[in-house]
C-alpha cells in the first residue's frame, strides 16, 4: 500500500502484465488490420494517451494518430453524465479507417457520444479499444471490439488514468481509496 496527497493506492496490474495485455491486444488488432494502409488511431486525451502510444509501437502496419478531448468526470471518481467535447479532431475522417482507442470504459457515456459523433463523419470503419474494462458499470451499452482486461467495479489510477489529475504517470494500473 502507498500513499500520495492523502489517498492509498495498492498495484492492480503489473508493468508486466501491461505490457504482455498490450502484446495480446497489438496481435488482435494487426490481424484484423492486415493489409489496411494508414489506420488511423484516434485517442480520447487525456488518459489514453500513454496505451495509444504503448500500443501503436506494437503495430505493424503505418498509423496516423489524431486526439479528442471529450470530458465527463470533471476530476472526481463518478461520471457526471455530461460528456462534453472540449477537443475535437485535426483532420476530417470521412473514408478513413478509425480506431478509437480509450484507456478505460465504466459507464460507457464518454464512448457512446463520441462513436456517435464519429460515426456521422462517414468513417470506412469505426472500431473500439479499450485497455480496461468496467462492464458491470455500464449505463449505456456501446460495443467494443478489442478489450486489453475486464475489472471489478474498482476506481483505479495509473498508466494514463487520473484521480483529480494525479497518478497518470504511474507505470501500473493501481486502485485508490480516495480519503
Ligand atoms: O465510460 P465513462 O463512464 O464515460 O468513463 C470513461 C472515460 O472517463 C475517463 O475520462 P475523463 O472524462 O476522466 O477524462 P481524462 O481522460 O482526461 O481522464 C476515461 O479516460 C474515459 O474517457
Ligand atoms: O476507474 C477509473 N479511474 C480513472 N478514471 C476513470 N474514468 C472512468 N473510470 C475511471
Amino acid at each position: 500500500m502507498s500513499k500520495f496527497n492523502e489517498v492509498t493506492y495498492e498495484v492492480m496490474i503489473s508493468e508486466q502484465e501491461i505490457g504482455e495485455t498490450l502484446d495480446t491486444l497489438a496481435a488482435e488488432i494487426n490481424s484484423e488490420y492486415a493489409g489496411v494502409d494508414n489506420l488511423l488511431l484516434v485517442g480520447l486525451l487525456k488518459g489514453s494517451v500513454v496505451v495509444m502510444t504503448d500500443l501503436a509501437r506494437r503495430l505493424s502496419g503505418d498509423v496516423h494518430f489524431d486526439f479528442m478531448t471529450a470530458s465527463s468526470y470533471h476530476g472526481g471518481t463518478e461520471s457526471t453524465g455530461d460528456v462534453k467535447i472540449v477537443m475535437d479532431l485535426a483532420n476530417s475522417i470521412r473514408g478513413r479507417h478509425v480506431l478509437l482507442v480509450e484507456d478505460i470504459i465504466d459507464t460507457g457515456r464518454t464512448l457512446s457520444k463520441v462513436r456517435e459523433l464519429l460515426l456521422s463523419r462517414g468513417p470506412a470503419s469505426l472500431k473500439i479499444c479499450t485497455f480496461l474494462d468496467k462492464p458491470s458499470r455500464r449505463v449505456v451499452e456501446v460495443p467494443v471490439d478489442f478489450v486489453g482486461r475486464e475489472i471489478e467495479d474498482e476506481f483505479v489510477v495509473g498508466y494514463g488514468l487520473d484521480y483529480a489529475e494525479s497518478f497518470r504517470q504511474l507505470p501500473y494500473i493501481a486502485k485508490v481509496n480516495p480519503a
